[in-house]
């Protein structure tokens, strides 16, 4: 980690060296302005040849002006904080420059920017100086638009150092701690800490899982690890995409501008409530239940019900067809039944091979029966086609025969299968015996027809629709694999493409642009088209919050990354869920062997005494000590305690208004007018109505309503389930005796989310380990 430093060197010293580096910095923009003029040129040279030529032309001529105006999209991207280090190195090599993309003069003669993923700037955030490896000064730039506002040097090598000396400004790493918070995660690859690091270029396959307190970066570097792998692994990812599960939609927006920053669009986030394309859960399940809904057990249950479907019936039923009769065999059936499922398809395409079978026993029966009407023919007589055409017809045409075909092979979707398993205790117990699922788990699961789905309900639902298949199964994978061709020619013709166009020195490959081909029509990426697909699979997945994922949640998530390449990050003792799993192995039993863990350990957001204090909280609590984590700074007043005065609910409402006022203008005073964001964190049950009530405080009405949701607005009130992988400037956290009981967790998360001061208000006990230095307000 690198901290602020003091120099003997004249303020002077340090201006000169950052005129130096200016110079540095504009040869960079001007090679940066360069390239996207020519890519601007190229688009409007392309755009310019109009809607002529064959269908092919224009395809060839779209498919290039996409290709450009990513290109271009992403060199506009990187404007700020271009470049922000320089490593300087033995054996007299020039000083290397890194930046958030690799830039070299025209014509490749000499690296002016090396891409801050390349193994090549690994010193950069690696190097130290017990192991400086080629380094013997590493120094970060500052920038604010393209000027250099500062540079902070270290020194790798002590004994070459006298070449190069060594100055000091701002310390980086902790300006970028004490910025105000804005309402949307910024990126750190200027500031990358080397545990960080080893993380972020971790190969690409397995299951990483990165174990880390509050605010030790892990969605920072799960982000950037995105970026990396895209970056190094892109052939491989660049069609399969990555898939980033987060907790929430706020979390997701709080986050989506780091990904378009460090320049990757091949990504696919969504939360679990959103796994499953075209299904929306809109329902709440209570904590139990969600847990429940959680158990591996579900797996089971679903395989049953899906069984149950397959069903023999008790007795030979009879069957009328244009006046003849044919029996319906319960050993027919089964046999139709072992046939279909030793196919190993899902539920409703095994369906063909069981719907045929069983129409070529009641054919033969048909058969005959209409043969002998017709003069007794032999009995073993095969049929023709001509013969089978209509037998067959006759069958299917008549609806008694489709029905009871029907009844022993129901075809259905997921949704339906479970809605009636909920709604029908009998079905639910029928399925559930042997299961472990007791008379009060199944009361648990009841619910109405028609009642909305939760986010519990998403793994369930995947299962299922797992095991049963589309309804159009065989067209589906037919679909698949015609798909397959038309991808591989195009390709080829992309290819040819190039090739005719003299378009090489890789400014585009073929892959690139038969991915603009295909997508000509409505322009669809990697990412869209997964999206919409519920069996895509991925070739890489990143879960953040992982702590709170569910067995069933797991299997989901596993399903759609058959090569097991994961990145899983989280802490466990922020889990809002009962029962704390003892390690990451027993909460990712389900991904097999193979898991290997990372552990981050410094805080970057939690000042240490807040940090402290949390930890205290929740070891008070009984629950398992989280683990280390040393926060990376202090600020004096991290933590206040205010007490209403009295235990009315009114004094506690006009205490956190006070509160709140108070620490706006505070904000107020050390960012500036209007910067810095706050959050009020309670008890789901109080978030209402003290959002209502502090929307019309004439002293924080303006600061809770404007910018409509709770990421726009300078504050907001929350639960800490919602303000889970967020953070704020500073935290008014309302009555944690109330939230302790819920879940230690939460608790930990809510007393967590603070950069600048935590300050608890309460009119109830405080837990235990909070219990000092209450300021009193008078009632
Ligand atoms: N190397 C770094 N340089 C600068 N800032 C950093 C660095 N690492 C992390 N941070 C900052 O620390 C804060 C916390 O990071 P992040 O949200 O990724 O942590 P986390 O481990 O996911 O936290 P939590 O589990 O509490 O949600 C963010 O503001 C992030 O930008």
């Amino acid at each position: 980690m690198t901290g602020p430093r003091s120099t003997d060197r004249p303020a002077e010293a340090l201006q000169e060296a950052i005129a130096r580096e200016q110079q540095q910095v504009d040869a960079v923009y001007g090679r940066l302005d360069e390239l996207r003029a020519t890519y601007r040129e190229r688009l409007t040279d392309v755009r310019s040849t109009g809607a002529v030529g064959t269908h092919q032309n224009r395809s060839e001529r779209d498919a290039f002006a996409a290709h450009y105006e990513d290109a271009l999209g992403r060199l506009e991207a990187v404007e700020n904080r271009l470049v922000f280090g320089r490593l300087d190195l033995h054996q007299g090599e020039r000083p290397r420059y890194v930046g958030r993309i690799g830039l070299s003069e025209p014509h490749g003669r000499r690296q002016l920017l090396v891409d801050w993923r390349a193994p090549s700037a690994q010193p950069f955030y690696q190097a130290t100086a017990a192991q400086p490896g080629e380094v013997i000064r590493r120094r970060h730039l500052m920038t604010r638009g393209r000027e250099v506002v500062s540079l902070e040097d270290e020194l790798l090598d002590g004994e070459a150092a006298a070449d190069v000396g060594s100055l000091a400004g701002e310390g980086a790493l902790f300006a970028a701690m004490a910025a105000a918070r804005e309402g949307r995660m910024s990126d750190i690859v200027a500031t990358i800490q080397s545990e960080q690091d080893t993380v972020i270029r971790s190969p690409l396959d397995g299951v990483l899982v990165v174990q880390g307190g509050p605010g030790t970066g892990k969605t920072a570097v799960a982000l950037h690890r995105v970026a990396f792998l895209l970056y190094e692994h892109r052939s491989r990812l660049e069609r399969s995409g990555v898939l980033l599960v987060g907790p929430s939609r706020a979390f997701l927006r709080y986050i989506e501008q780091v990904l378009p920053s460090l320049g990757e669009t091949d990504v696919v986030t969504t939360t679990m409530a959103e796994l499953l394309p075209g299904t929306t859960a809109r329902g709440h399940d209570r904590p139990e239940v969600a847990e429940l809904k959680g158990r591996a057990t579900m797996a089971r249950l679903a395989e049953r019900a899906v069984r149950g479907l397959q069903r023999v019936p008790s007795e030979t039923q009879k069957l009328d067809v244009e006046g003849v009769t044919i029996e319906l065999r319960p050993e027919a059936v089964r046999r139709a039944i072992s046939r279909a499922r030793r196919t190993g398809y899902p539920h409703n395409q095994a369906r063909e091979t069981f719907a045929l079978t069983m129409l070529e026993d009641l054919m033969r029966q048909y058969g005959r029966a209409r043969g002998r009407e017709r003069g007794g023919e032999d009995e073993e007589k095969t049929f023709d086609a001509e013969d089978r055409a209509w037998l067959q017809e006759d069958l299917r045409s008549t609806p008694a025969v489709r029905r009871a075909v029907n009844l022993c092979w129901m075809p259905t979707t997921a949704h339906d299968l479970l809605e009636r398993l909920y709604a029908r205790p009998d079905l639910l117990a029928h399925h559930a015996r042997g299961l472990g699922l007791s008379a009060r788990d199944r009361e648990l699961l009841r619910r109405d027809k028609g009642a909305p789905w939760t986010e519990s309900d998403i793994p369930i639902l995947d299962e299922l629709a797992e095991l049963l298949g589309g309804h159009e199964g065989a067209e589906s994978a037919r679909a698949a694999s015609q798909e397959r061709r038309r991808r591989e020619e195009e390709v080829q013709f992309a290819a040819e493409a190039i090739e005719a166009q003299d378009l090489g020195e890789g400014i585009v490959s073929a892959e690139m642009l038969a991915g603009r081909f295909a997508a000509t029509g409505p322009r669809l990426t990697t990412a869209e088209r997964a999206a919409e697909d519920r069996t895509w699979t991925y070739g890489h997945i990143v879960v953040d919050e992982a702590q709170e994922l569910t067995d069933m949640a797991w299997r989901a998530l596993l399903r759609r990354c058959p090569t097991r390449s994961m990145t899983v990050v989280g802490d466990l003792a922020q889990r809002s869920a009962p029962g704390q799993p003892g390690s990451w192995g027993e909460l990712l039993s389900g991904a097999g062997g193979g898991v290997r863990e990372a552990v981050l350990t410094i805080s970057y957001r939690t000042p240490a005494t807040v940090l402290d204090s949390a930890v205290a909280v929740v070891s008070a609590a009984g629950s398992p000590p989280p683990y280390p984590v040393t926060a990376a700074r202090d600020l004096p007043g991290a933590l206040a305690v205010t007490h209403s005065g009295g235990p009315s609910a009114e004094g506690l409402l006009q205490a956190v208004a006070e509160v709140v006022a108070h620490e706006l203008s505070a904000l107020d005073d050390e960012l500036g007018a209007g910067a810095g964001r706050l959050a009020v964190l309670c008890a789901q049950d109080r978030v209402a109505h003290l959002a209502a009530e502090l929307r019309t405080q004439p002293r924080s009405a303006q600061a809770f309503t404007q910018g409509g949701t709770s990421l726009d607005a300078r504050a907001a009130v929350l639960t800490a389930v919602e303000g889970k992988g967020l953070e704020f400037d500073v935290v008014v956290l309302v009555e944690p005796a109330e939230m302790l009981r819920r879940s230690a967790g939460d608790l930990y998360v809510a007393m967590t989310r603070p950069t600048r001061r935590l300050h608890v208000v309460h009119a109830g006990d405080l837990p235990a380990g909070l219990e000092t230095d209450s300021t009193a307000r008078p009632e």
